[in-house]
């Protein structure tokens, strides 16, 4: 058992760190830093544990690929029977260069294009989770002047606190996500109503990183309430999509997990009869984010006059969520020394001070060597950016012995690949 909650995958050997059968230092050295370095075996374990929880029923999950959408990652989901939730265009080609099919494919997202909408019908996605009624409109003309029929859900936006950080709340009156509650009735009506639209489903999402289940509990209540009224309208629901959010352990929190998650939310949706529906769920984090490391090389220890600096090569382009959230990321030495451990600051390259990974953490490390930081799985490579032209990180998929460099290190020639010199 990993010293590690959510990371069995990732555990000391003596004292050398090690992600399955493989030292986290060999592939550092192998190819460079800043590096993230994933468990398949993690991942595989993530989504069996959603599959446990739904046992034989009919479910389908569909992996937020805004949590990791790197292509070989999106396979190992697509090849373990996942679909995919996708909230742009962009994705759309990258689950399809997948492997994905267009009917495993749902479609969020507030701000859909036309050009995407037209898309996403060419290749025939099974459904548009629609989140406006102007949105709704637009999908009617885009479809019908494509002579389609678009496969419609509307994300409701059912006003549940999911207790989590603000900007990753998306289930609140004040969000900018779904139809609010007591307009969905409206809105479904409207749906059955307009031309080249067919109601399939209902779909919702509260928010990520939750950590509780009570705000799924609530969710579950008020979609079924929704869905009773619905259909006492006429209009039949055929699948119920709960989304995802569930949260992982970063810092010692207790996520439920997912297959005794799914247990509990089951038996009440038994209970309120709607066990038989086809149920659906988005989820992305509790897939990917235990199942990634970045590993980094501790450039120099910087004294200074209030704290002392652990300056690494990976910085804020790679590793956003402190910056953004001040979200806490473990930071493990990739080998132990024995030496007295001393208080940094560990920090990146980047000319920001908002630039930093971790604040006041215990390290006993030197120049050279290499750190882990934890949980770097998800919204970290797919939320990466080229700024102070720094290239994006290498990634490696790790399956029992074997790496595989799944992306080479972005150049600078690469980035600057799109732009043109004014003649
Ligand atoms: C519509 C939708 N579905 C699923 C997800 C996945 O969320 P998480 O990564 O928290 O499981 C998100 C992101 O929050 C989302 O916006
Ligand atoms: N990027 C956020 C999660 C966003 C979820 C998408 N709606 C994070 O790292 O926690």
């Amino acid at each position: 058992m990993s010293r590690f909650p959510g990371q069995p995958y990732f555990d000391y050997r003596g004292d050398q760190l090690y992600v399955e059968e493989l030292p986290l230092a060999d592939l550092a050295r192998e190819y460079g830093t800043p590096l993230f370095v994933y468990s398949k075996a993690s991942m595989l374990a993530a989504l069996g544990a959603y599959q446990r929880g739904f046992g034989d029923r009919n479910a389908k999950i569909h992996y937020a690929m805004k949590a990791n959408s790197s292509l070989a990652i999106l396979q190992v989901f697509a090849q373990a029977g996942c679909g995919f939730d996708i909230v742009s265009g962009g994705e759309l080609e990258r689950a399809l260069a997948a492997g994905a099919k267009g009917s495993d494919i749902v479609f969020s997202g507030v701000g859909k294009t036309r050009a995407e909408m037209k898309r996403a019908l060419e290749v025939g996605i099974a459904c548009f989770n629609v989140e406006s009624e102007p949105e709704l409109e637009v999908l009617s003309e885009v479809a019908t002047s494509a002579g389609k029929e678009a496969a419609v859900s509307l994300r409701v936006n059912p006003n549940v606190d999911p207790k989590t950080h603000p900007y990753i709340s998306t289930g609140l009156k004040g969000n900018k996500f779904g139809v609010a509650h007591d307009r969905v009735l409206h809105a479904y009506q409207r749906a059955a109503q307009l031309p080249g639209l067919r109601v399939v489903g209902i779909d919702c999402h509260i928010g990520s990183q939750i950590t509780d289940v009570g705000p799924y509990l609530d969710t579950v209540d008020r979609m079924l309430d929704l869905v009773q009224a619905v259909e006492t309208a006429g209009i039949p629901i055929h699948h119920i999509d709960f989304g995802g959010g569930l949260g992982i352990s970063y810092h010692g929190e207790q996520p439920p997990q997912a297959d005794a998650l799914w247990a509990q939310l089951l038996a009440k949706i038994d209970a309120r009869g709607f066990g038989s529906r086809t149920l659906m769920i988005e989820p992305g984090r509790s897939l990917v984010g235990n199942a990634g490391v970045c590993v980094s090389e501790v450039l120099y220890l910087k004294p200074g006059e209030t704290k002392n600096f652990c300056i690494v090569d990976a910085a804020m382009n790679d590793l956003p969520r402190p910056a953004m959230y001040q979200a806490y990321h473990a930071i493990l030495p990739v080998r132990t020394r024995d030496d007295m451990p001393h208080t940094y600051d560990v920090v990146g390259p980047v000319c920001e001070s908002g630039d930093w990974i971790g604040h006041t953490r215990e390290l006993a490390v030197n120049p050279g060597d290499y750190v882990a930081v934890m949980s770097a799985g998800a919204y970290c490579m797919s939320m990466a950016s080229n700024y102070n032209t720094r290239g994006r990180a290498a990634e490696v998929l790790v399956d029992g012995t074997k790496a595989h460099l799944i992306r080479e290190r972005e150049t600078p020639a690469q980035q600057m690949l799109r732009e043109k010199l004014v003649p």
